[in-house]
């Protein structure tokens, strides 16, 4: 049985990602993902022009059927991070980076395409959480004109961080767009944006930034997440590769997500609420659902989801 995958001509042992901003802001944080052997891949915290504190605290809640957080993307700027991915590591990197809007982003691009980074790059279009920012890539033709610039000049594999779409119109109009550019994958789902939590007790709200208004991730959000990892391989060009982000707790959700036509599947609340030692139960929890049904490579089910 064999669990590699490849997006691109990059190839992975496992197919497990960390979700970016999970355990990937710091060199340390980025030392423990290399050294999780059943992590096929690593991702770094999505990178910003000027190094950035975030939004005050608290900014990250846990729930018992996921999260929310405004973390507000803090980051060490991406000079730390284009370094660190330049550095030789036992897997492939993903180098994520967020614009606080069109102009930073295509400059950020501009930095990579000028280093010698020759891994995977991921534009992140779909943070939720800084103050006064929408979410980019819910706005096709800015998104269309972003990716156009950047295309003019990047000539090195890159992909996109998406938001969650909840109508079948969207996915048709974001596919549109994004099947117009050579991109390497697609990563979808971000966090379901601008969810509240209340504490009934206290009679508050459980974040700081925003009112208490944050992006959601966890259990609940795995419908969703399965969601547009199936209506975006239905519409987006077969060479564009998917990971599946959102709702990961057990090896059968990231069957759920390969099923659904994932590439590779990432993982963010749960490796806070469980560690790094979750990717070592997913691993094992996909091996024996792939072995009761007689499944010996991720190829064998990827995208096989029936419908009724
Ligand atoms: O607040 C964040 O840093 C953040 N939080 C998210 O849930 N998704 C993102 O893309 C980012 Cl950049």
């Amino acid at each position: 049985m064999n669990l590699k995958t490849s997006i691109a001509n990059n190839h992975f042992e496992m197919p497990f990602l960390n979700a970016s901003g999970i355990i990937c802001q710091t060199q340390e944080e980025l030392d423990s993902l290399e050294a999780t052997k059943e992590l096929g891949g690593i991702v770094t915290k999505s990178a910003t022009l000027q190094p950035r504190e975030g939004n005050e605290q608290p900014r990250y809640y846990d729930l018992a059927n996921g999260s929310i957080n405004s973390m507000g993307l803090p980051n060490l700027g991406y000079p730390f991070y284009l370094d660190y991915v330049q550095h030789d590591h036992s897997k492939p990197t993903i180098l994520s980076v967020a614009g606080m809007n069109a102009d930073d982003a295509i400059e950020l691009m501009r930095k990579v395409q000028d280093s010698d980074y020759e891994g995977l790059t991921e534009l992140n279009l779909s943070c939720p959480n800084v103050i006064g920012h929408p979410q980019t890539a819910y706005d096709f033709e800015a998104t269309e004109k972003i990716l156009t610039t950047v295309c003019s000049f990047f000539k090195k594999p890159f992909g996109v961080k998406l938001p969650p779409y909840f109508d079948l119109a969207h996915f048709d109009g974001i596919a549109k767009v994004l099947n117009k550019f050579p991109l390497t994958h697609v990563n979808t789902i971000n966090s379901v944006g601008n969810g509240l939590v209340v504490d009934v007790d206290k009679e508050q709200v459980v974040t700081k930034a925003k009112g208490g208004f944050g992006g959601l991730g966890g259990a609940m959000v795995l419908p969703t997440a399965l969601a547009n990892v199936r209506a975006l391989r239905l519409r987006l060009n077969d060479d564009i590769a998917i990971i599946g982000t959102g709702g990961v707790t057990t090896g059968v959700d990231v069957f759920a997500h390969i099923l659904c036509g994932a590439d590779m599947v990432s993982v963010g609340t749960q490796v806070i609420k469980e560690g790094l030692g979750v990717y070592a139960r997913l691993q094992k929890e996909l091996e024996e659902i792939m072995a009761d049904k007689g499944y010996e490579s991720l190829d064998d089910f990827r995208g096989k989801v029936k419908e009724l």
